[in-house]
């Protein structure tokens, strides 16, 4: 199947790799995770790249053993906050977990994060799979309550993004009218989890609502995904598997009538690339051999420039993936992948070569929607 929309590019821009060692590589800042310099780096190179948003994985399952990126991290709102006013153009995405948090307090930090950005933000909110140590009063929840959750999470957010029409802040000096109260929507919701009775205290977006994504992989997520968001987070440990959840997304778009083209499936690889498929070889066998008890697995996108973009065209083309995160464990795979692949990804008219919108939302080309248009 073709795609028609451009893909689109993400970088998760947070700490030093995805395993226990490569923190190890002499290159790599071993603070990464919480280090405003490099954060602040990693943004404006996946900018001048003409990425359309950075993202951040979150972690609400910490305890001892963890991989040394999830104890050394900051908080997504905040840093996101500060690189907003350090970046013009490219998107904000911040991760929280529906099952810690409450979603009165989610919707306001991310709209306010939208309107410090001016239009640039998205939340993918997820569910957490228990773990870790206890380190928020609710405790953690069962396996069973996890999606009943999620669902009143995310339609609660849903509601209180749009407690005020577009149009309600009269802000009126000469005849006092601040609000027109006519146009502000309470929530009233009363679940099994969470109850909101609204109003949210902050306008509506100028993208309509922040872009909403959700992460995961089973049947209840495709299908909470395709109800609810803007778009999903799937992961791929292989081009098939991929695949297999890409397509039983699109498939239950097409049932839902939902047009696929409004809907952005994202998938993360850590692509390893160098101008021959030996020096990208090379460069992993830098992190291979940080770790000596363990086997780090080569990634799915490893190899020469042209053989890397071969398969990122492919997977586009096939409906795989309409936008792909990079995530780093190299300490040069953004730059890399930056200056070596987007060139030809460029070139072959698969990636834009500049920001077309002021929004995120634009930029993904996803229509704004109508105010309270579930
Ligand atoms: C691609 C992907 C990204 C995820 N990102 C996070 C994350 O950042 N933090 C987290 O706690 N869980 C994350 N998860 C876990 C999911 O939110 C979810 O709890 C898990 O996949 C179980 O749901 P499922 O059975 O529907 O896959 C992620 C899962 C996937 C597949």
């Amino acid at each position: 199947m073709g795609n028609k929309k451009k893909l689109k590019l993400a970088a998760i821009i947070d700490g030093p790799g995805w395993n226990h060692t490569s923190w190890q590589h002499p290159d790599m800042p071993s603070d990464a995770g919480e280090n405003i310099d490099f954060y602040v780096q990693q943004a404006k190179l996946a900018e001048d790249a003409k990425f359309e948003s950075l993202f951040l994985i979150d972690v609400s399952h910490v305890g001892p053993g963890n991989i040394p990126h999830y104890l050394s991290m900051f908080e997504g709102v905040s840093i996101m906050s500060a690189l907003a006013m350090k970046t013009e153009r490219i998107g904000l995405s911040i991760t929280a977990s529906s099952s810690y948090t409450d979603p009165y307090n989610i919707a306001r930090q991310v709209l306010s994060l939208d309107k410090i950005s001016r239009g640039r933000v998205s939340l993918n909110a997820i569910t957490s799979n228990p773990g870790g140590m206890v380190n928020f009063s609710r405790g953690h929840l069962s396996k069973a309550d996890q999606y009943p959750m999620h669902i009143e999470f995310l339609e609660i957010i849903r509601n209180l993004w749009d407690t005020y029409e577009d149009d309600a802040f009269v802000r009126d000096k000469e005849n006092g009218i601040f609000l027109n109260p006519h146009k502000m929507h309470l929530t009233n919701y009363r679940g099994k989890y969470f109850s909101v009775e609204g109003p949210l205290n902050i306008s509506r977006s100028v993208q309509g609502r922040p872009v909403l994504y959700t992460a995961g992989s089973s049947p209840t997520f495709v299908d909470i995904a395709t109800t609810y968001t803007d778009g999903a987070f799937i992961g791929g440990f292989s081009m098939e598997e991929t695949k297999h959840t890409a397509m039983a997304l699109r498939r239950k778009l097409d049932e839902k009538q939902r047009n696929q083209d409004n809907f952005i499936i994202a998938t993360s690889q850590n692509p390893i690339v160098g101008r021959t498929d030996a020096e990208a070889h090379q460069k992993y066998m830098e992190l291979a051999v940080l770790n000596r008890y363990q086997r780090i697995a080569p990634p799915l996108f490893l190899g020469s420039a042209e053989s890397v973009a071969d398969e990122i065209q492919e997977w586009h083309e096939q409906g795989i993936m309409d936008m792909l995160i990079i995530k780093q464990d190299h300490p040069y795979g953004l730059r890399d992948f930056i200056e070596l692949v987007v060139p030809i990804l460029q070139e072959r008219e698969i990636f834009h070569t500049e920001y077309e919108e002021t929004t995120l939302r634009g930029n993904l080309e996803l229509p704004k929607p109508a105010f309270r248009n579930f």
